[in-house]
């Protein structure tokens, strides 16, 4: 897993390399402008590049990039939009040796400087946003608002250095004009801001640049959060021994569906299967029952009383592995009766999803005395939740908006009030547990927005949840899902079915092993 730090963990990075790993800050701004350059030589070859840098060392980072392309045969043309007497000293330094090295820096002072800086944009081949980096507190305005608002519509391609100026480092927020980067290559490591929605449609592409600091600094300055990558995923889950039968590799209840319906216990039990549960049976309504019975032949089924309703669940979940409740599972009374007695009696691991969030956010005490407004842990167990944004404010009792704006911060409250491991869905799902750890999970395909997608992870997740903690279980289950989409998109950005979703897991799973 990257660590993810925010912007004072960010200078603490900083500050830990120079002073206790004694590598210069000069040294460090030396490895960025390099490696940036070397990535933007790969896309802009000799075309020209325009490079437009502020006073600060984002801006030094800049002057870097540009002696880098002219050394190595690529036509750098370097902006300044800032008072050269404000550069830092690193900046300078650096802004001396492009200078040193033959270039020149065009001063951006005043309205029709602009113009000149169109002219330059016409024919180039990349921008280069070397204006703000982590340093930017407060929105752009003046002179530079105007020129980020002119980079941002000319077509050329537009790479951000570190991070696109104007975005919020924490939140990914656009603090006021804000440029929009086709590729951001960050330094060091991934920020926040990068990660969030709103921040990724303006960092584009994420690429991490490394600077040459000592691989234990983020640990001892402590990080927010981490991107899960593919070896996690490996590390966790392991090939299936020759002597494997259906039971060992886990049988996976599903309480999903009713009338109308189906379709979305269908899907469950479908992820289920797909990622590896060994059986899946549908526990639900009568009249779902009779209608399924004549759809599913790889899935088993098992009727929900409504009479008898604990009875019936008992029976049910007798001898399974892992129970998912949820999706299309309905609202009434006894559905409500359903979810109180599987979280009153069920010990094992137990993933909610839809219907049982919207459920347990009505706050019902019968649900097993669930309070999450007065800060309680009640759901003791192995639970995961996987709420979208608008169940997500339900359960918190706020809205949508205010959940998107700030998706850390509400998915680990959620974690800590519940008690339970929280998925929040969305372009990056994160996921977040009880004692703090956060991880994001980049993977994925604007394909994966899909009817009944949330379905199918909900199911690989409760497969998933029977051989692994709560938490490893909702990250490799993000993990599958998206790059399962991936390999059945096939490129394409829409039009795919949620069922194929599932089908492409198989071989993502070939591939990990
Ligand atoms: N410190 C280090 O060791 C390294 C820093 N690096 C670069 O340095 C950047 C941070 O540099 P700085 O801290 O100098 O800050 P920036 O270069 O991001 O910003 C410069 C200064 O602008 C001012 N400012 C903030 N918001 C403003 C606004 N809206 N309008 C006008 N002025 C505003 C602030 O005083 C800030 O210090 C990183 O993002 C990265 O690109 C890299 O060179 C790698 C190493
Ligand atoms: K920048």
């Amino acid at each position: 897993m990257i660590p993810v730090l925010s912007r004072a963990q960010m200078r603490a990075f900083d500050a830990r390399a120079i002073e206790v790993a004694h590598v210069p800050s000069i040294v460090l701004m030396e490895n960025a402008g390099r490696g940036a350059a070397e990535r933007i030589l790969a896309i802009a070859g000799k075309r020209r590049v325009v490079i437009v840098c502020g006073s600060g060392n984002n801006g030094g980072d800049g002057f870097v990039v540009a002696r880098h392309l002219l050394l190595r045969g690529g036509d750098p043309s370097v902006f300044m939009c800032g008072k050269p007497e404000k550069l830092t000293q690193d900046a300078r330094i650096n802004r001396d040796a492009w200078v040193g090295v033959g270039g020149t820096v065009d001063l951006l002072q005043k309205g029709p400087d602009l113009e000149l800086l169109r002219i330059e944009l016409d024919g180039a081949a990349v921008v280069v946003d070397a204006m703000f980096g982590t340093g930017l507190d407060r929105a752009i305005s003046g002179l530079a608002a105007e020129v980020i608002e002119l980079l941002n519509t000319v077509h050329v391609k537009r790479v951000a250095l570190d991070i696109p100026s104007g975005l919020d480092c924490d939140t990914g927020v656009p603090l006021g004009p804000t440029f929009q980067a086709d590729l951001t290559l960050t330094f060091a490591q991934p920020k926040l801001g990068l990660l969030t929605p709103r921040g990724v449609r303006h960092t584009g592409e994420l690429e991490v640049i490394h600077i040459g600091v000592p691989s234990e600094v983020p640990a001892d300055v402590g990080y927010s959060a981490q991107l899960l990558e593919r070896a996690d995923v490996a590390r966790w889950l392991a090939p299936r021994t020759s002597d494997a039968h259906k039971y060992s590799a886990g049988h996976v209840a599903v309480l999903a569906g009713s009338p109308g319906k189906l379709g979305a216990a269908l899907l469950v039990a479908h992820g289920t299967l797909r990622a590896g549960a060994g059986a899946a049976t549908i526990v639900t309504w009568p009249e779902a029952v009779a209608a399924l019975q004549s759809r599913v032949l790889e899935v088993m089924t098992a009727s929900i009383d409504r009479d008898a309703v604990a009875a019936s669940i008992d029976a049910a979940l007798r001898s399974k592995r892992a129970v998912v409740i949820g999706p299309g599972f309905g609202l009434d009374e006894p559905a409500r009766a359903a979810l109180a007695h599987v979280l009153a009696s069920w010990r094992g691991p137990l993933v909610l999803d839809a219907d049982a969030i919207t459920l347990l956010s009505h706050g019902d005490p019968r649900l097993a005395g669930v309070d999450f407004q007065r800060g309680s842990f009640p759901l003791a167990g192995p639970h995961i939740l996987t709420p979208h944004a608008g169940e997500l404010a339900r359960l918190l009792e706020t809205t949508s908006d205010k959940i998107e704006s700030d998706r850390f911060g509400s998915a680990t409250e959620a974690a800590r009030r519940t008690g339970a491991v929280v998925l929040l869905k969305g372009a990056h799902s994160i996921i977040a547990a009880p004692d703090g750890r956060l991880v994001i999970n980049v993977r994925g395909t604007p394909a994966l927005a899909t009817a009944g997608s949330g379905d199918v992870l909900a199911g690989i997740i409760g497969a998933l949840s029977s051989v692994l903690e709560p938490f490893e279980a909702a990250c490799a289950g993000a993990f599958l899902h998206a790059e399962g989409g991936v390999a059945s998109a096939a490129g394409a950005d829409r039009g795919l079915l949620a069922s194929q979703i599932a089908d492409g897991v198989p071989a993502v799973l070939r591939e990990l092993f």
